[in-house]
């Protein structure tokens, strides 16, 4: 018998441009939170199934309001700038760095400042509906630990890095890495010690080679990252191409873009996610897609310091591999909900354009317009992709990293598409009522 049956309507990304609902299903989970079956009211046997879980006391019934849909996966998002969010969007890039983000990130080095955030931080992301992330931490090895610590007490699957920032030309006095070996050393042990917690504790929680970005690097610290990501075959995670200032930045420094000095140093590999990339050409395009490394769209942070917007609908025809990231402090909200709507608001600003004194056919780029369809599978199936997950689908043998949330109140009868829409649009923390990871219930709300 299944260790745990959800009884309700679901749905999930079948790829990139559809989504499949099944009406009234029975989603079996089995002890190691794999989905086990799942059987439809015409399969013969449902009513025994329904029957013997609800006599095992094993099933949670939905009411006819709720739904399931995937737990969702954040692939960019800064742990230690939860306390800053939704502050001081209106500065530009390294403005926002300099004057806000380095001076809060440099906090974590009193653990018990650490502790007290990423707890908070974990359990907000939980509630929001997201079941894995791919984390930056800080500099600091101790309050990395916290962060992992808190992962796995809390059930989510959890990417951590910790940050190299060694380049004394573009980080302050205050929060850099002392050398780029003292860097390199500190990783490594953080690499080992997260793989040991990983060991004994059996669940995903994975570290990360991460450098903040290129002006933030010395040739050296690339190059030991790129060495070190090799050595250990773990993922990469920095940004990319962010804004026209860090896009230039590379250029001046190398004379090539920053995706072929990040290929150089070995970091774009098939499980390196690389966020932002609004200032990324055709050429770069390319260059990610033979290396098989995603793209962690940002759309909300894009608004503010992306100086342009990423071409999503592009991209997926040709083959780019992409999900969706909240980039929590660019981004002012953990909720990847809101994402899905600022990406789809993005992409219909692209095709439109916005200069007025433009004439329409002349201002806009054609053919960029995203569904929401689009947006869910990068929220879902797109990250399980970039991190090798067995996630992000209902389906037989993926894990049961799932959400339930309860629709807001339908004044008129609703198409089972308008319900998928609905959800998208309008679920807000409040509607999320359950959260499972690995078929563990982690939030109830
Ligand atoms: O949105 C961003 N947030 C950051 O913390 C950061 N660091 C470098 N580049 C960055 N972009």
């Amino acid at each position: 018998m299944a260790e745990l049956t959800i009884s309700g309507t679901y749905f999930t990304a079948t790829d990139p441009n559809n989504v499949q609902s099944v009406k009234d299903a029975l989603i079996m989970i089995d002890q190691t939170g794999v989905i086990q079956r799942i059987l439809q009211p015409s399969d013969q046997e449902y009513a025994a199934q329904l029957q013997s879980a609800r006599q095992a006391d094993r099933l949670l019934e939905l009411d006819s309001d709720q739904y399931i849909i995937p737990g969702f996966i954040d692939l960019h998002v800064h742990a230690p700038q939860w306390p800053q969010a939704g502050l001081a969007l209106d500065r530009p890039l390294a403005d926002w760095l300099n004057h806000y983000t380095f001076p809060l990130e440099v906090k974590f080095s009193d653990p018990a400042y650490a502790q007290r955030v990423y707890h908070d931080f974990v359990h907000t992301l939980l509630a929001n509906g997201t079941t894995a992330a791919m984390m930056f931490g800080t500099i600091h090895f101790d309050a990395n630990m916290t962060l992992a610590k808190e992962v796995v007490s809390q059930g989510l699957r959890g990417f951590i890095g910790q940050v190299v920032m060694d380049n004394p030309d573009q980080t302050p006095d205050y929060y850099r890495n002392s050398s780029a070996k003292a860097a390199l050393q500190s990783t490594e042990n953080f690499i080992q010690a997260v793989l040991k917690m990983q060991s004994r504790t059996g669940q995903t929680i994975t570290p990360v080679i991460t450098p903040r970005f290129v002006p933030s690097c010395t040739d050296e610290a690339l190059v030991g990252l790129g060495q070190l990501a090799r050595r250990y075959n773990l993922p990469v995670q920095s940004h990319l191409s962010e804004s026209n200032w860090e896009h230039g930045y590379a250029i001046e420094r190398f004379g090539q873009h920053d995706t072929t000095v990040m290929d150089h140093f070995g970091l774009l590999t098939d499980r390196a996610v690389m966020a932002h990339g609004t200032q990324l050409t055709p050429g770069d395009w390319q260059v990610l897609r033979e290396r098989r490394t995603a793209i962690a769209h940002c759309p909300i942070s894009n608004i503010y310091f992306g100086n342009g917007i990423l071409p999503v609908n592009r991209l997926l025809k040709l083959g780019n591999k992409l999900g969706l990231g909240s980039d929590i402090s660019g981004g002012y909200t953990p909720s990847l909900y809101h994402n899905a709507r600022q990406a789809v608001k993005s992409s219909q600003q692209l095709t439109d354009g916005v200069d007025n004194h433009l004439l329409a056919e002349q201002r806009g780029v054609q053919g960029s317009r995203i569904t929401m369809a689009n947006a869910f599978y990068l929220a879902t199936r797109g990250g399980a992709q970039a991190l090798h997950l067995k996630a992000g689908v209902i389906q037989e043998g993926y894990t049961a990293d799932l959400q339930i949330v309860r629709m807001h109140r339908a004044l008129m009868p609703l198409t089972t598409a308008d319900i998928f829409q609905r959800l998208m649009y309008q679920t807000e923390q409040a509607d999320i009522c359950h959260v499972f990871v690995g078929g563990r219930e982690v939030y109830k709300a």
